[in-house]
């Protein structure tokens, strides 16, 4: 009996190197060697890399580099060590799929150029919407932005939303002063969202919007979350969450249609209404399931990224006193031309030379959009490498914006490095191409706007200034930015 036990154990043993074996070459067989073969004597590659472990592919190694070192970008660069950069892509295995890393600008921009090819494959049509910006390809996509653009980008939108965000902005800073202590993200958040509110469909801030915001959080952790649709599960929750998003917008809408209908002029003149009333050259207009999917897909895309930016110019502006410096000189010449109370425009913000600069700075150090995703339609051919059908591309947008190549000392916060152009195409905090960010005017006049105020009416000390970051879902000091600030 205890020599059969012994022999078990002994087999079990003898077996681990072999599994271990199978398991850490079986993406390579199962997936880059089928592709190895049809492509033999043809002088086209896969990407030099390698695919890990069945399912996991190499998860285990990108949450050592994110989660536990904390040095994400160090991901690439053991890659880069290993394999040299070549054309500036890595074959790998990510979230659950075959993957081809793209960490050099020209494959993002090569990316950005082949919208047939690449098309987007995450996040979840179902979460954003049939008929959002997000989901729809080809002529629809071009046909959908030309109405947001519209809406949200023309410089009479801006005016517009520059003029409508600052109530909530003056009064959530003079509230932080009065309690002395904030947590930044968090508080952030809620102004951000009130203000989506507000430009989105005329919302003011009240329980609704605060029940609205519950809503647009449990959707956002969707986004991420694995696509199950058990309940239980973030991405059912998420699912439910935009059923009543979705019905609260509609409510909104149906009000709006039977007042158009009873002949009455609507008192608003928000995104909604800016949807509502854009037609293409054929008079066409935008059907009510694209406008409300358009309202949703906007503010996910709007809601934590914009938080997240102005979150992180308060966190560096604490670090750099000198730049803070600069930024109240220029923020106070302006403040002298304006009477006590009066609000600035995005005109205004158009001359602000060093708070551009600032906020330019801000979102390449935050790297919010860390990578994007696309999905590959057919077999591509770029630089004698193979991206091949089915697999997913990772634009490895951070990589970009770390990398000492494309800005010198990148750790540093230095707006003064936008005094000079930048490697092309090395700043991609927005994506590109034809799907370039939507709202990236409104998140950079929005982001201006918040420093305007605080660099001319506040001072601010972090509270734990070394407290450790987390860099997943989100780059992230672990205290959510809390601070002590006063009036000046
Ligand atoms: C600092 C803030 C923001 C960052 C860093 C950011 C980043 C990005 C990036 C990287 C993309 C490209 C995604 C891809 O190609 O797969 C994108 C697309 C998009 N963003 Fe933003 N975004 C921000 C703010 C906003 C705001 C305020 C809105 C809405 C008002 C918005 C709405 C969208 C939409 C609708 C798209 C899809 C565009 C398309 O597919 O044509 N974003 N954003």
């Amino acid at each position: 009996m205890e020599v059969t036990v012994a022999m078990a154990v002994g087999v079990l043993v003898g077996a681990l190197p072999v599994v271990g074996l199978v398991a850490w070459w079986w993406n390579e067989v199962w997936y880059a060697l089928p592709v190895k073969f049809k492509l033999s004597g043809t002088g086209i590659r896969l990407p030099a890399g390698h695919m890990g472990f069945p399912f996991l592919g190499e998860m285990l190694t990108f949450l050592w580099y994110f989660k536990v070192v904390k040095r994400p970008d160090d991901f690439i660069n053991s890659k880069r060590r290993k394999y040299g950069d070549g054309a500036g892509l890595f074959r790998s295995h990510l979230f659950g799929r075959p993957t081809i890393i793209a960490f050099a600008p020209a494959v993002s921009k090569y990316v950005y150029q082949q919208d047939d090819e690449f098309i987007v494959g995450w996040p979840s049509v179902e979460l954003l919407g049939p008929t959002s910006l997000v989901a729809v390809h080809g002529p629809s996509h071009t046909r959908l932005r030309s109405f947001l653009t519209n809406a949200i980008n023309r410089p009479d939108a801006l005016r517009r939303i520059a003029s409508l965000v600052q109530p909530n902005i003056v009064a959530e800073l003079q509230s932080w002063a009065q309690t002395g202590r904030v947590n930044v993200y968090k508080q952030v958040k809620k102004v951000t969202f009130e203000n989506i509110g507000r430009l989105f469909a005329s919302l003011e801030p009240g329980p609704e919007v605060d029940a609205i915001e519950i809503l647009f959080k449990g959707i956002v952790k969707g986004v991420r979350a694995q696509p199950l649709k058990i309940p239980g599960t973030a991405y059912h929750h998420a699912l439910q969450c935009r059923k009543k998003a979705m019905d609260v917008f509609r409510k909104e809408l149906e009000k709006r249609k039977k007042m158009e209908l009873d002949g009455l002029e609507s008192k608003t003149d928000d995104l909604m209404d800016g949807l509502m009333r854009s037609q293409d050259e054929q008079g066409n207009r935008l059907s009510e399931q694209e406008v409300l999917d358009n309202i949703v897909n906007h503010v996910i895309g709007g809601y934590e990224s914009t938080s997240l930016s102005i979150m992180w110019s308060i966190y560096y502006l604490a670090l750099y006193p000198d730049v803070l410096k600069k930024l109240r000189e220029e923020n106070a010449t302006l403040r002298k031309n304006k009477a006590a109370g009066e609000f600035i425009t995005s005109d205004d913000i158009s001359h602000l030379k060093y708070t551009k600069k600032v906020v330019e700075e801000t979102m390449r150090m935050a790297n919010i959009a860390a990578f994007i995703f696309r999905l590959v339609t057919k077999d591509v051919e770029y630089k004698g490498y193979r991206i091949p059908k089915n697999w997913n591309v990772a634009l490895w947008l951070r990589y970009s914006h770390t990398n000492p190549e494309n800005f010198q000392d990148p750790m540093c916060f230095n707006p003064d490095r936008w005094n000079v152009p930048i490697t092309p195409g090395a700043y991609q905090v927005f994506g590109g191409g034809s799907r370039i960010c939507a709202g990236n005017m409104l998140a950079r006049i929005q982001i201006a706007i918040f420093l305007h105020h605080l660099s001319t009416g506040y001072k601010w000390e972090l509270l734990n200034p070394n407290a450790p970051m987390i860099y997943l879902s989100h780059q992230i000091p672990t205290d959510g930015v809390e601070i002590s600030i006063a009036a000046l």
